[in-house]
C-alpha cells in the first residue's frame, strides 16, 4: 500500500516519460497537474423515466407477470438459480463478499429489462463523470469527489484544472501523524498527562459515519475511549461530560460548515466547561481540534489552523468518513485501519467502474430497489446486519440513502411523477426477529429487505455455539420469508399438534404465511476494516445508480433548510413566557402550552 507521499519539491513535466504511472501521479505537483487538461464527462439530460419506452416495457411486464413471479416455484424450475443470480466478488484482503441476489422476484427477463434501463438512464456514462470530477451535483455547482478519498493508487482527479489528489493525501499524512502521536502518548494534554478519551461533536454527516465505523471495528480500537455528542439536546453533552477528564480528553469539533446549530453549541458549551477547570485559554490547542472546511470559522472559535484537518466542498457531508471528518475513525482504531477501510472502499469503487453491468454489485442492487419501489410499490427498504458491531448502520445509511434521494424534483426541474428514495430503516438481528419481523413475514406490505452476516465472528464465545446461531437464525429467516407456509402445510402441523374440526379451522389462517416476500443476502467472511470499507461503498454507489435512473441530484439536501430557518424565528420566542399568535393555532397552541409548563 503506497502511504502518501512527501513531493513537495518533486516535479515532473510532460516531457517526462516516467516508467512506473503510479509513481508518476504521487510526483505530480498542482503546477504540472494543472498543465494536464482534464478530461471531464458530460452528464446528458435526461426525458422524464416514465417516458422511456424501456420504462413503458417494464410496467407492461409488471402488469402481465409481477403477481405471478413466485421466487420458489424458480428455485424449484432452476437448480442453477444460485449461481445465476449471485455475485461472488473476489476481493485482494479478507476474503470473497457473496451478493446472493436469487430470492427475489426476479426472472431473466425482468432483470434484462432492469439491465436496459440502467444503460438507457446512461448510469455508466453518470458514475464516469463523477469520477472525473464533473460537477455533477448542478444546484450547488459542485464536483462529487468523495472517491478522490479512498484513491489508494493516486490517480490524478481533477477539481477546476487542479489534481486534488495531493491535497487528500497531505491531509492523510496529518492525520497519521496526529494519531500516532496521540496513540503513542506523545501528544499531551495541559497537565502533561495521556490522553484517554475522544468526544467528536459533529451531527448528521459528521456523526453517524464516525458512530457507525468506530462501533462496527470495536475489536480493532487501540485502547482510546471514543463519545459521540450530536443533539442539541444538552442530555447529550451532559451526559458525556460525565465521563470524561478534563486533563485527558481531546474534543474534535466535526462539522464541514462549522455554522451548524448543534455542533457549534455543544463545541461552545464543551470549551466553557474545559476551560472552568483549565483556566489557561492556551490549553485549548492541547484539547481541541477541528474538522472542516471552514478555516476562518474555526479560528474564529479558537481553535489553532495547525490544530485543523481540512477537507473540501466537493465532499458531501454523507459521504464525509473517508475524510478529516474520520479522525475520530483513526484514533479509535489506527491509522493502518483507517487506510484498510479507505482500501476497501477503493476495491468497491474500481469494481463499480469496471464490472459490467449483469456482475455489478451496486447496480444489480440498486435496479432491484426500483423493481420493487416503482412497480411492485414498496416504500421502505430493510438492512438487517447479523453482527451487532454493525448496529448503527442502518442508521447511517438512513441518511446515506434517505438524504440523497429523498427527492421529487428531477434534475432538469420536473417534478417526477413517480417515486423516488425509499424509506430506509433496520436493526440488527437477532434482536429485529423479536420486534418487527412479525409484519415482515404476514403483514400487508412487501419490504425488500437485505441481510448482512459475517462467516466468522470477532467473539466465538461458548465455543462458537453464539454464532451459530446467530447464522443459523439469518438462513431461517430469509428461507422462510421465501417459502412461507401453506394452507396445506399449516393444517398439517395443527393436526400433528392435535387440532381437529372448527377449533383447527379458526386456527388455520393464522398460521398460513403467503412467502414470496424478497431478500438479498450479503455475506462476507468477517467485518473487518477493508471488508466494511467495501460494504459502505456497495451501498453508497447503489444509491448512486438509483438516483441516476430517477435523475434526481442525489447530492445536495435543501429539504432540511425550511425546519432549520423556521427554528431560527421560533427561538427568540421561547425567551419570556409571553404568549404568541404569530402561527397557526397548532404552533401557536404547542409554544404557548410550553410557556405555561415551564
Ligand atoms: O458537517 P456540518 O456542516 O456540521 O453538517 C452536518 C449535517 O447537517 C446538515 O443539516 C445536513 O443535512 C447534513 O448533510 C450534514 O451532514
Amino acid at each position: 500500500m503506497a502511504e502518501p507521499t512527501d513531493n513537495e519539491n518533486t516535479e515532473v513535466t510532460e516531457n517526462e516519460e516516467p516508467a512506473q504511472p503510479v509513481v508518476e501521479y504521487v510526483k505530480c505537483t498542482a503546477k504540472c497537474a494543472a498543465e494536464r487538461p482534464p478530461q471531464v464527462v458530460e452528464m446528458e439530460p435526461k426525458p422524464l423515466l416514465t417516458s422511456e419506452p424501456t420504462w413503458q416495457k417494464i410496467q407492461d411486464y409488471y402488469s402481465q407477470n409481477g403477481q405471478n413471479i413466485v421466487i420458489k416455484d424458480l428455485f424449484a424450475q432452476d437448480p442453477g438459480r444460485f449461481d445465476k443470480y449471485s455475485l461472488k466478488i473476489t476481493t485482494p484482503k479478507d476474503g470473497d463478499i457473496l451478493i446472493d441476489y436469487s430470492k427475489n422476484r426476479i426472472n431473466d427477463e425482468v432483470l434484462n429489462l432492469l439491465l436496459e434501463l440502467a444503460k438507457t438512464r446512461k448510469v455508466d456514462q453518470a458514475r464516469d463523470a463523477m469520477f472525473s470530477g464533473g460537477k455533477i451535483n448542478i444546484t450547488e455547482n459542485r464536483a462529487v469527489l468523495h472517491v478522490t478519498l479512498r484513491n489508494r493508487k493516486n490517480r490524478p482527479i481533477f477539481v477546476d484544472g487542479k489534481n486534488v489528489t495531493q491535497d487528500v493525501n497531505d491531509v492523510l499524512a496529518h492525520m497519521k501523524e496526529f494519531t500516532e502521536s496521540v496513540l503513542s502518548g506523545q501528544w499531551t494534554g495541559y497537565t502533561g498527562k495521556q490522553i484517554t478519551d475522544v468526544v467528536n461533536i459533529g451531527i448528521g454527516g459528521s456523526d453517524l459515519g464516525p458512530v457507525m465505523v468506530t462501533e462496527a471495528l470495536k475489536p480493532y480500537n487501540q485502547g482510546l475511549k471514543l463519545h459521540f455528542v450530536s443533539n442539541i439536546d444538552g442530555t447529550h453533552l451532559a451526559e458525556v461530560l460525565k465521563l470524561v477528564d478534563p486533563e485527558t480528553v481531546l474534543f474534535i469539533i466535526a462539522s464541514k460548515t462549522f455554522t451548524t446549530l448543534e455542533t457549534c453549541t455543544n463545541a461552545g458549551s464543551a470549551k466553557t466547561w474545559f476551560l472552568e477547570k483549565a483556566g489557561d485559554p492556551a490549553s485549548v490547542a492541547k484539547h481541541f481540534v477541528a474538522l472542516s472546511t471552514n478555516e476562518p470559522k474555526v479560528t474564529e472559535f479558537g481553535i489553532d489552523k495547525a490544530n485543523m484537518f481540512g477537507f473540501w466542498d466537493w465532499v458531501g457531508g454523507r459521504y464525509s468518513l473517508w475524510s478529516a471528518i474520520g479522525l475520530s475513525i483513526c484514533l479509535a482504531v489506527g491509522y493502518d485501519n483507517f487506510v484498510n477501510l479507505l482500501e476497501g472502499a477503493n476495491f468497491m469503487d474500481e469494481h463499480f467502474q469496471t464490472a459490467p453491468l449483469d456482475k455489478n454489485g451496486p447496480v444489480i442492487l440498486g435496479l432491484l430497489g426500483i423493481w420493487y419501489h416503482n412497480f411492485y410499490g414498496a416504500q421502505t427498504h430493510a438492512i438487517l446486519p447479523y453482527d451487532q458491531y454493525l448496529h448503527r448502520f442502518p442508521a447511517y445509511f438512513q441518511q446515506g440513502d434517505m438524504e440523497s434521494n429523498g427527492k421529487y424534483v428531477t434534475r432538469g426541474g420536473e417534478v417526477v411523477d413517480y417515486t423516488t428514495g425509499p424509506i430506509v430503516w433496520g436493526e440488527p438481528g437477532t434482536n429485529g426477529q423479536h420486534a418487527f419481523y412479525q409484519l415482515f413475514h404476514q403483514g400487508t406490505r412487501i419490504i425488500p429487505a437485505d441481510f448482512l452476516a459475517p462467516a466468522q465472528t470477532h467473539n466465538p464465545i461458548a465455543d462458537g455455539l453464539h454464532h451459530k446461531y446467530l447464522l443459523a437464525n439469518f438462513l431461517a429467516q430469509t428461507e422462510a420469508l421465501m417459502n412461507g407456509k401453506t394452507p396445506d402445510q399449516a393444517r398439517q402441523e395443527l393436526e400433528t399438534q392435535g387440532l381437529q374440526g372448527e377449533a383447527l379451522e379458526k386456527l388455520l389462517p393464522h398460521k398460513v404465511f403467503e412467502g414470496n416476500r424478497p431478500t438479498n443476502s450479503i455475506v462476507v467472511q468477517k467485518f473487518t476494516p477493508f471488508t466494511l470499507g467495501a460494504l459502505i461503498v456497495l451501498y453508497e454507489h447503489k444509491i448512486f445508480t438509483q438516483g441516476i435512473i430517477w435523475d434526481i441530484n442525489s447530492f445536495d439536501q435543501w429539504g432540511v433548510e425550511l425546519g432549520k430557518a423556521l427554528a431560527k424565528v421560533i427561538e427568540p420566542e421561547l425567551e419570556d413566557n409571553t404568549p404568541v399568535s404569530s402561527h397557526d393555532s397548532s404552533t401557536n397552541g404547542l409554544i404557548n402550552f410550553i410557556k405555561t409548563s415551564r
